[in-house]
C-alpha cells in the first residue's frame, strides 16, 4: 500500500484525499490543516487522521474539540509520498520540510515550474515523474489542454496551437474574488501562463495562450485552435479520435447542455461527488476543421480536473504501475467517464 499524505485541505486538497481512499492500492495516512474550520470537522467525520499543518495553533484545535492526530511533520514523515495542496506559494515554502524528511512530494498548478523536477500531466509525459523528488500536477488549465493536445498531436502532429481562455474569477466558496462585473484580460500581456505551461509538458509544441477573467465561478472556458500538420478531411474523424480518451467528454448535442450551468446540473444530476466533472467538457458540435485548422470549444472544472492527476502522479513517482494500468485504475475507481 502506498501511504499518501495531503498537506492543505482545501479545494484541491479535499478532492485529492477523498480519491486516493478509493484507491485500492493507496492509504491515506492523514490530512493536514492550518485552522479548525468546517472543512477541519468534516474531514474527521470521515475518519481522516487530522494533523496541524502549524504547530502553534494546536491549542485552536483544542478548543473546537477537534482531535489531532499530531502534527504535519510527523504526517510527512509516516507518508511515502505527500500531496501539497496548499495556496500558490506555500508548496515552495514546504519543500525544505519534505526534503528533511526525504518524502517525495506533488505540488499544484499555483508553483512554479522551477521548484520542481518534473512537472506532470498523466496523458502527456507519465514516464517522467518515476524516481522524482519534486513534481508539479500543472494547473487545471494546463491540464486540460495537455490532455486534448496529445492525442492530436500524435495523431495529426500540431504545426501551432493558440487558445484563448476565459477564466473564472474564483471558486464557489471564493467570496473575496473578482471581478463582479467586468471582462478582464489577464494577464493583459501574452503569453498567459498557459502556454510556457504546456511546454514544461510538450517542449517542442508551438503554442500561444491569452488568457481573460470573468465574473463567473463554475469553470472555465477554452477557445481552441490548432493548426495541424496533416489535416484530416472530416471532422468526424476528429472527435472520433477524442471520444477515445477517457479524461475528456464530448458533449452530445442532443444533451442540449449550452454552457457551464448545464454541465455542473448534469454533474449533480448524475450523482457526482460535489459536481464534479473531472473530464474535459467538449462540445462536439463546436468541433471543426477549416483547412488545415481545428477549432473547438472545451469547459474545464477548474476545482476537479486535476484530482485523477495527482492519483497517477503519486504512481508515477514511484513507479508502481506504468501509464496505462494507473490511468485505467484511477478512471475505474473514480467513475471516469461520462455517456
Ligand atoms: N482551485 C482551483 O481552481 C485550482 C487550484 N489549483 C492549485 O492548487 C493549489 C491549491 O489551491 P486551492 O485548493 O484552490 O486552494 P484553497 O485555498 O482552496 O486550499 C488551500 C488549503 O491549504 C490551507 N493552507 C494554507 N496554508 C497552509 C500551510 N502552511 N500548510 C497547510 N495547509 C495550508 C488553506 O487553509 C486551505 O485549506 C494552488 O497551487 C492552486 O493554484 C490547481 C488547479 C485548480
Ligand atoms: O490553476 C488555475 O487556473 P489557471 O490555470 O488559469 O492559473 C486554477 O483555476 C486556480 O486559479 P486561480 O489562481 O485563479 O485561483
Amino acid at each position: 500500500m502506498i501511504r499518501v499524505a495531503v498537506n492543505g485541505y482545501g479545494t484541491i486538497g479535499k478532492r485529492v484525499a477523498d480519491a486516493v481512499t478509493l484507491q485500492p492500492d493507496m492509504e491515506l495516512v492523514g490530512v493536514a490543516k492550518t485552522r479548525p474550520n468546517h472543512e477541519a470537522e468534516t474531514a474527521v467525520r470521515k475518519g481522516y487522521p487530522l494533523y496541524a499543518a502549524i504547530e502553534d495553533r494546536v491549542h485552536l484545535f483544542e478548543e473546537a474539540g477537534i482531535e489531532l492526530a499530531g502534527t504535519v511533520e510527523e504526517l510527512v514523515e509516516a507518508a511515502d509520498v505527500v500531496v501539497d495542496a496548499c495556496p500558490s506559494g506555500i508548496g515552495a515554502e514546504n519543500k525544505a520540510m519534505y526534503e528533511a524528511y526525504d518524502t517525495p512530494a506533488l505540488y499544484q498548478g499555483g508553483e512554479s515550474a522551477d521548484l520542481v523536477d518534473v512537472s506532470f500531466n498523466a496523458r502527456g509525459n507519465y514516464d517522467e515523474a518515476e524516481g522524482a523528488d519534486h513534481v508539479r500536477v500543472v494547473s487545471c488549465n494546463t491540464t486540460g489542454l495537455s490532455r486534448l493536445l496529445a492525442p492530436v498531436e500524435e495523431a495529426y502532429g500540431v504545426e501551432k496551437a493558440r487558445v484563448t481562455l476565459v477564466r473564472r474569477g474564483g471558486d464557489p466558496g471564493q467570496t473575496g474574488r473578482g471581478p463582479i462585473n467586468d471582462i478582464l484580460p489577464n494577464p493583459v500581456t501574452l503569453p498567459s501562463h498557459h502556454g510556457p505551461d504546456v511546454n514544461t509538458i510538450f517542449p517542442d509544441l508551438d503554442i500561444d495562450t491569452l488568457g481573460m477573467k470573468v465574473p463567473a465561478t463554475l469553470m472555465h472556458t477554452h477557445s481552441v485552435n490548432v493548426t495541424l500538420e496533416d489535416a484530416p478531411d472530416a471532422a468526424d474523424e476528429v472527435r472520433d479520435l477524442l471520444a477515445e480518451e477517457s479524461r475528456l467528454f464530448l458533449i452530445p448535442e442532443r444533451h442540449d447542455i449550452d454552457g457551464a450551468g448545464k454541465l455542473k446540473e448534469y454533474a449533480y444530476d448524475i450523482g457526482r461527488p460535489r459536481g464534479d466533472l473531472w473530464e474535459n467538457c467538449i462540445w462536439e458540435e463546436s468541433v471543426s476543421i477549416e483547412g488545415d485548422d481545428l477549432y473547438l470549444f472545451q469547459a474545464i472544472h477548474q476545482e476537479s480536473d486535476v484530482v485523477p492527476e495527482n492519483v497517477d502522479a503519486i504512481r508515477a513517482v514511484l513507479g508502481e504501475a506504468d501509464r496505462g494500468e494507473s490511468m485505467a485504475r484511477t478512471d475505474e475507481t473514480m467513475g471516469v467517464g461520462l455517456p
